[in-house]
């Protein structure tokens, strides 16, 4: 496969909601692209990012790794600007979406990253909050230093799981620590006083089937 070659820019002004099942920033019309690798000709622009967790660092990606599962899991939404008028439009397609998928390892530095994604949390508590991000996310800084990588044609893991997903899966996984998956537990499903805690929101793996997997040892 040709490499895979992002042209990420730093967003600035970007919204961060609680959907009732976790968190996710939107950066519509981003200038955030991604192309080659086993995306064909195709250019594939950021839509969104949200991350998936478990109750406990021994769970919480979305994929595992020879049986293995992570602490979480960050998903970088993209769509084919290419071919598609829309992201609705693109996820009526098997080529419409891609998404990067990053593993999250419990370590004892904090991600900074993601240090700024936790530090808005507290202001939406609740689904169907949002806020701005104060400060300024450069996507590309959210990618492991190795940047070898798993593709399949697969779905959204999120209802209505079309099958419209390229997943670009990084082997290495990047740093966070417990502190930071902890706040992420802290956020509330509901919208109202009630308090029933997004502990977790990870789909477990569904089975391979017959879909072929193709590695990128970059
Ligand atoms: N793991 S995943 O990558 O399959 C995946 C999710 F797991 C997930 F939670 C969401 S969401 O937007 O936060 C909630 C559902 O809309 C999306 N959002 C997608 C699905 C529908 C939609 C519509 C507009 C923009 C993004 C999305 C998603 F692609
Ligand atoms: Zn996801």
């Amino acid at each position: 496969m040709k490499k895979l070659t992002f042209a990420y820019e730093s967003q600035s002004d970007l919204r961060i909601l609680n959907t009732g099942h976790g968190w996710k920033v939107e950066a519509p019309q981003s200038g955030s692209r991604l192309e080659g690798g086993p995306l064909g000709e195709d250019i594939y622009q950021l839509e969104q990012f949200h991350c998936h967790w478990g109750e406990t660092s021994a769970e919480g990606s979305e994929h595992t790794v020879d049986g293995r599962a992570y602490a979480g899991e960050l998903h970088l939404v993209h769509w084919n600007t290419t071919k598609y008028q829309s992201f609705a439009e693109a996820a009526q397609h098997p080529d419409g979406l891609a998404v990067l998928g990053v593993f999250f390892d419990v370590g004892n530095e904090s991600n900074d990253e993601i240090e700024k994604i936790v530090s808005t949390l507290s202001e939406i508590k609740f689904k169907g909050q949002f806020t701005d991000i104060p400060d300024v996310i450069d996507p590309t800084t959210f990618l492991p230093s190795g940047l070898g990588y798993w593709t399949y044609l697969g779905s959204l893991t999120t209802p209505p799981c079309n099958e419209c997903v390229i997943w670009i899966v990084y082997k290495e996984p990047i740093t966070v620590t417990e502190e930071q998956l902890v706040q992420f537990r802290c956020l509330s499903a509901c919208s109202g006083e009630a308090e029933e805690f997004i502990v977790k929101n990870y789909r477990p793996p569904q089975p391979l089937g017959n879909r072929a997997l193709r590695e990128c040892n970059a």
